[in-house]
């Protein structure tokens, strides 16, 4: 099991200020930052691509960021996020007519490579491209919006895809996406999730650190 990371999604940030914005709730004590790409197309929403992703390294930002691609089709737009500055590059594989050739683009790339499900798609596609995943992101809600409500079934979920990564041996990251705030990230986690991502539970407190820290405090109680 890794050390939990807490991922703020930028989706509910300042987009005015995103440069600021982005370099406050890494200063409060966040550890990655979950860049929300969507199309209108795959999802019925559209925000933002690789300038800023770039725009946001030319900046300063050295924290890593965690692209999230809800884009169809996918492979066209890899490169660009590579050439921008991405860590991580998931995407959701009903989204790729060749799963196993985006993975391994973006593992080209030199970025970390993963998988995204949405709250009804089974966890089939990873069977035989578990060598290749570095993340697992399992959807509690269904994409599109930030600000939605946590979907239960994440939770059954979640320990599925934890028993999955312990019998591969590897070290892969279970992400989780989708209505995470202070009152459901402790069961979230001892379901399994080690990377947790927040957009309006965060962007929408007075005070990133102190919601950050309250976090960090309920997570600190995970019974394993
Ligand atoms: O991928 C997403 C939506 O498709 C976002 O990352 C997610 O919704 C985060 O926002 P919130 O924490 O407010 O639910
Ligand atoms: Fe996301």
């Amino acid at each position: 099991m890794q050390p939990y990371f807490i991922a703020p999604s930028i989706l509910s940030a300042d987009f005015a200020r995103l440069g600021e914005d982005v370099d406050k709730v890494l200063a409060a004590g966040a550890d990655v930052v979950h860049f929300d790409v969507m199309d209108n197309h795959y999802v019925p929403n559209l925000t933002i691509g690789p300038m800023v992703c770039s725009a946001l390294r030319k900046y300063g930002v050295t924290a890593p960021i965690d692209v999230h691609l809800m884009v169809q089709p996918v492979d066209r737009i890899i490169g660009d996020f590579i050439e921008a500055g991405a860590s991580y590059i998931t995407f959701h594989p009903e989204a790729s007519a060749h799963v196993d050739r985006s993975l391994q683009l973006i593992k080209d790339g030199g970025c970390k490579a993963g998988l995204v499900f949405n709250p009804a798609t089974s966890l089939d596609a990873l069977k035989y491209v578990m060598d290749k995943v570095d993340m697992i992101l399992l959807m509690s809600v269904n994409p599109g919006f930030g600000g939605q409500k946590f979907i239960p079934s994440t939770l059954d979920k979640l320990r599925e895809a934890r028993a999955l990564i312990s019998a591969s041996g590897r070290d892969i990251r279970l992400e989780v996406d989708g209505g995470v705030n202070l009152h459901n990230i402790r069961a979230i986690a001892e379901a399994g999730a080690d990377t947790f991502v927040a957009g309006s539970a965060i962007f929408n407190a007075p005070d990133y650190a102190e919601v950050i820290a309250q976090m960090r405090a309920e997570l600190a109680q995970v019974q394993k």
